[in-house]
Parts: C-alpha cells; sequence; structure tokens
C-alpha cells in the first residue's frame, strides 16, 4: 500500500499550560475529502495550524508523502504543497483580486513572471473571480472574500488544501455555490481536510468525517454514520445519546 499523501501521528499541541491537542492520529490518502467537526475550541483550527505549519507541534510529527515536515517552516511546507484558507480572510485590501493571487503563485507555490500570472488566473476561474479579478480585494462582500481565500490557496498549488471555516457567515444560497466549487475541487483529484461548522455543507463533499473535541477524536468514519454515532451526540449534548 503507498504511504498516505498526509499523515499526523501522536500529535500534541500546547500553549503554555493549555493542552489543546493531544495524541491526534490522522491519515489522509491522496484525493480524498476529510471534513472536520467538533465544538468551539475542540482545537480544530490549531490542528490545520499544526499541519501547516503556522503552529508548532510539542510532540509528534506531521508527514507528508511520507516526508516528516514537523520541524519544516510554514513557508516550506506550502511549497512543499501544503496549501491553507484561514477562517477569517485576510486578503491584501490595498491589491487587487488578481495581485492577491498573484502573491499566493509567487511566494507559495514559487513560480514567476507569466507561469505566476497563469496559475494565478487559474485559480480565480475556479473560485469564479475572474470577472472581479481587477477590483480592489479591500471592496469585496463577504462570499467573494471568502472566494477569493479559497483562491489565494488554490493559486499556492496546493497538493493537500486545509480549509477553515470558509462557510460560516454565508447564506444559505452563498454556501451551496462554495460547496460545488470545493466538490469541483475534490473531483480533480485534490485531496482536502476541511474544518466546517455549517455540516450541511460538508456532507455534500466529505468522503470521511472526523469529529475532534477537547484535543481529541472522538469518531473517525463514514460520515453518515459519525454524524448518527454516539460520540458526536455525547460531545454536543453532553452525553445524551450515551
Ligand atoms: N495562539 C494561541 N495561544 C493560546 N491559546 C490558543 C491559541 N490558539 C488557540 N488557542 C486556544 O486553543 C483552544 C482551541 O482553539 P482552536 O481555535 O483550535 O479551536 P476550534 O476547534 O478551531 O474552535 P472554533 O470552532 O471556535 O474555531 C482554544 O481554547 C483557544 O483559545
Amino acid at each position: 500500500m503507498t504511504a498516505p499523501l498526509l499523515r499526523v501521528e501522536h500529535l500534541a499541541v500546547s500553549f503554555g499550560e493549555l493542552r489543546v491537542l493531544e495524541d491526534v492520529d490522522l491519515a489522509v490518502p491522496k484525493g480524498q475529502a476529510v471534513g472536520i467537526v467538533g465544538p468551539n475550541g475542540a482545537g480544530k483550527s490549531t490542528l490545520l495550524s499544526a499541519v501547516s505549519g503556522v503552529e508548532r507541534a510539542s510532540a509528534g510529527t506531521v508527514r507528508l508523502a511520507g516526508r516528516d515536515v514537523t520541524r519544516v517552516s510554514a513557508a516550506e511546507r506550502c511549497r512543499l504543497g501544503i496549501g491553507r484558507s484561514f477562517q477569517i480572510p485576510r486578503p491584501f485590501v490595498d491589491l487587487t483580486v488578481f495581485e492577491n493571487a498573484l502573491v499566493g503563485a509567487e511566494r507559495g507555490a514559487g513560480l514567476r513572471g507569466g507561469h505566476a500570472r497563469e496559475l494565478a488566473l487559474r485559480s480565480l476561474e475556479v473560485t469564479g473571480l475572474l470577472p472581479l479579478a481587477n477590483k480592489s480585494a479591500g471592496a469585496l462582500p463577504l462570499l467573494a472574500r471568502k472566494r477569493l481565500e479559497l483562491a489565494r490557496a488554490l493559486a499556492t498549488a496546493p497538493e493537500v488544501l486545509l480549509l477553515d471555516e470558509i462557510a460560516g457567515g454565508l447564506t444559505e444560497g452563498e454556501a451551496e455555490e462554495l460547496v460545488a466549487t470545493v466538490l469541483s475541487l475534490k473531483e480533480s483529484g485534490l485531496t482536502i481536510l476541511w474544518i466546517e461548522h455549517v455540516v450541511k455543507a460538508l456532507v455534500q463533499v466529505v468522503d470521511r468525517l472526523v469529529c475532534l473535541a477537547s484535543g481529541r477524536i472522538r469518531a473517525d468514519g463514514d460520515p453518515h454514520e459519525v454524524l448518527a454515532g454516539a460520540e458526536v451526540a455525547e460531545v454536543y449534548l453532553g452525553g445524551a445519546a450515551a
């Protein structure tokens, strides 16, 4: 069997005395889309940060295609193929939509000139932002800002795409549009790890669902089985189904 594209083993992250993740194991095969759910403060964003290199692991390992990247910087992990969107979109507000994507292609994917421009344009096309390419990023409404966050991550040419709550704050119709985009990315073969409170959006895309609570994985498997399971009910309802 080939190694999973992303493998996290015995991962722990602490902020001072606060242990946010403990003994997290997760293996994601190439092409799989995995959803992550869990209550506020469960450690979901911290898990993406430890995978992308924004936060340091206090124990355990992160491997990309078999290579140990645990001590590799976030910028280098991005160049190796770990792309990430952030929960709160932070575009460069003084740049245009296209220039924002170009930064991803140049700094994240390490491309130059025409190759960088081509990838930036493709990421805008995939996310439906091409008509807004010359608009100032600072003037975008929420859905377009979420799309730009996705476009910027795609412009880094990821092998693994980490998405942090891209549907939050959107109307149902807007969330549907974003789901269609992520689904097309999955169908094109991209490996995806997606945190989302909007579970309805998540289950339309993911092959597998992981439930994280108090820094530990409580359930991992078929999305519908995980959602119907006692662990998820216990985590969200405090043991009502136990
Ligand atoms: N840089 C940090 N320094 C200190 N504590 C932090 C830091 N980042 C996160 N935390 C704490 O770690 C815990 C987990 O936070 P995290 O954002 O990973 O949770 P989450 O599951 O993504 O929550 P939410 O669904 O609300 O986004 C929280 O108690 C949070 O306050």
